[in-house]
């Protein structure tokens, strides 16, 4: 199909204001390789307008597929909050009943979902690996992040802050995601300039992971933890279990709704 000139049925999903364009692509009616197309669609002025575009697509081993592109139209790494979505529309395409079992570009996740399909727990890659940047940590959670610890996060210019270390020297080349935490006791308030975007976005779910995380190996806090983090856009939460450097059994918990459907 050209995608530009032909009708194109969408659905329109946000998980905790992280929004995104579903496209039931079971038929490859939608040219995967139309990044431009995508970048058109994702545009907020000319366009329908979100933080990324997905395609749900048929897989022999699998429940289904995603594939996901940032809003600069080029395919991404792992969207925790976009699997997070995808998983509420397969259920809404009934593809699925409360759990599931689907690839995306990091490999198989495992997801459950409420049954009025609006809470979504999705698991996310173990991590193994979590480094130093001076103060920061550095992780990679399926999508690689920076994370900081600040004080005064709600006046923060997280734009212009988080612009600077994507584009640096060090991690310029290849982009990386900027979360910026402040520790509330008894829940986190994170901010995140991602990539791909390249602008604050109301939440990101593999950088709240990588948040929640690096706040354990910055704590000390060993064995299974919960932790409640607050975005611009809702509250999300995540389940792990971290063992010496060791996080498993990583799930992401939050909202995923289904905003409007339409035809563009
Ligand atoms: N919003 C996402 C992160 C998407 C990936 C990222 N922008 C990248 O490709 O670097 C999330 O919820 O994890």
């Amino acid at each position: 199909m050209n995608t530009e000139t032909q009708p194109l049925h969408f659905y329109k999903y946000q998980g905790a204001g992280n929004d995104f364009i579903l496209v039931d692509n079971r038929s490859l009616f939608f040219n995967s390789d139309d990044y431009e197309a995508v970048s058109k669609l994702c545009d907020r002025r000319f366009g329908i307008g979100a933080d990324g575009l997905m395609l749900l697509q048929s897989h022999p081993e699998f429940d289904f597929e995603m594939v996901y592109y940032n809003a600069d139209g080029m395919p991404g790494s792992m969207c925790g909050n976009g699997g997070r979505c995808i998983v509420a529309f397969a259920k809404q395409l009934r593809l699925i009943d409360r759990e599931t079992n689907f690839l995306a570009v990091d490999g198989p996740h495992y997801a459950k979902i409420s049954p009025e399909g609006n809470w979504v727990e999705l698991q996310m890659i173990n991590v193994n690996q979590i480094n130093r940047d001076g103060e920061a940590w550095v992780l990679d959670t399926g999508s690689p992040h920076y994370v900081l610890q600040t004080q005064g996060l709600d006046t923060l210019d997280v734009y212009s802050e988080g612009k600077a270390i994507r584009n640096n020297e060090t991690y310029g080349a290849k982009g990386i995601n900027v979360n910026f935490v402040e520790d509330f006791g008894d829940h986190l308030f994170v901010r995140t300039f991602e990539r791909g975007v390249e602008d604050e976005t109301y939440a990101c779910g593999t950088g709240v992971t990588a948040v929640a995380l690096a706040h354990a190996a910055a704590t000390g806090k060993h064995g299974h933890i919960s932790t409640p983090v607050k975005v611009l856009g809702g509250n999300l939460r995540i389940d792990f279990d971290h063992h010496h450097g060791q996080f498993t059994g990583i799930f992401l918990c939050g909202p995923a709704e289904l905003v409007f459907t339409g035809t563009r």
